[in-house]
């Protein structure tokens, strides 16, 4: 337990990043941190410290060529830090729910939160522990932070998901497919075909030009994969890690770099006229957090979908709300 991680000099940047959690989801994102670049500094909490001493210690090895800093910490140094990320919580076993786990986790959240607030009380929160988006209300409320500054990664993982379907069906990079997931970052999301595209053109007129025939069952089936992604792996691996990490580091990206880029994160606001419910639509991320600039124009079932997902939602929060 004397280990002291190697002192690294030369960074240019001096960017602080706390992770709380150092579980499966906790240090794959402190791996895809380091390799990022963006951290001067990344701060691992976890109530069992051995095995976060472990976990520093194996990464501190790649950070000797990632050139940042990576070290086991107490809440005391989240003081500086730009975000702190929550991924501590239990996960879902084979068959469960991320509504499942809302009372525990909701529980973890009264003590975490407040000893987060108390030492970084400028810091983003950015929360990824599920059910995702009812924590981030829960982390919202308990801080008092102002709605901007406490993010969940929310639907940016399923958004992810479903750019990689449809690029797969379509033969073309994710990248090049402009489609978002909103809503629950669970069993209610919604997909947004009304604005999905590819090479600028709706999906029918991209099949019309490209020669090929617009299906809607494989549609409905890219959109199911997507929202059934984290069972299926759950069910071969007990748990997911790379993708959220990965993530979890794009949301931080812009945080650090001021960079404006619009991603689908969780955020308490009024949504399809519920109240005080936190979802995901696009929003504009920078070094003040997350804003809801531009409304997305849903058409009318979209409209009633996301309603019933925000009403799903906000049921779980009257769950653990006192
Ligand atoms: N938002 C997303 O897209 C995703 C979210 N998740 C969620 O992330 C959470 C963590 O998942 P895993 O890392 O796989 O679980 P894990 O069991 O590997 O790690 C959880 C860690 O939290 C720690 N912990 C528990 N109570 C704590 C406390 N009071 N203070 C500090 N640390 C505490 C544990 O010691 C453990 O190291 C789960 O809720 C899971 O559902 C997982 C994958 C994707
Ligand atoms: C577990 C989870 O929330 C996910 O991989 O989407």
């Amino acid at each position: 337990m004397n280990y002291q991680p190697p002192l690294v000099v030369g960074h240019a940047k001096s960017t602080k990043i706390v992770i709380v959690g150092a579980g499966s989801v906790g240090v794959t994102t402190a791996y895809a941190l380091l390799l990022s670049g963006l951290a001067a500094e990344i701060v691992l909490i976890d109530i069992d410290k051995n095995r976060a001493l472990g976990e520093v210690m194996d990464l501190s090895h790649a950070a000797h060529y990632a050139q940042a800093k990576i070290r086991v910490g107490e809440y005391v140094d989240c003081a500086g830090a730009a975000a702190v990320i929550i991924t501590a919580g239990v996960n879902q076993k084979p068959g469960q729910t991320r509504l499942d786990l809302v009372q525990t986790n909701h529980a973890l959240f009264e003590n975490i939160v407040p000893q987060i607030v108390e030492n970084a009380p400028d810091t983003i929160l950015i929360v990824a522990t599920n059910p995702v988006d009812v924590l981030t209300y829960s982390a919202w409320k308990i801080s008092g932070f102002p709605v901007q500054r406490v993010i969940g990664s929310g639907t940016s993982m399923d958004t992810t998901r479903f750019r990689h379907e449809l690029g797969r069906h379509f033969g073309v990079s994710p990248r090049s497919v402009h489609a978002v997931i909103v809503g629950e970052h669970g069993d209610s999301q919604l997909p947004v075909w009304s604005l999905a595209t590819i090479s600028g053109m709706r999906l029918q007129d991209y099949c019309g030009q490209a020669g090929i025939d617009y299906a809607h069952d494989d549609m409905e089936e890219c959109a199911r994969k997507t929202r059934e992604a984290a069972y299926e792996i759950i069910q071969r691996k007990g748990k997911t890690n790379y993708g959220v990490a990965s993530v979890l580091v794009s949301i931080i990206e812009p945080i650090i770099t001021n960079g404006d880029a619009i991603m689908t994160v969780s955020r308490v606001g009024t949504y399809a006229g519920v109240e005080n419910v936190s979802l995901s639509m696009p929003c504009k991320l920078n070094r003040d957090g997350a804003h809801q600039d531009v409304p997305l124009l849903l058409n009318a079932s979209e409209q009633e979908a996301l309603r019933k997902s925000a009403l799903s939602i906000k049921e779980a929060i009257m769950s653990v709300e006192k």
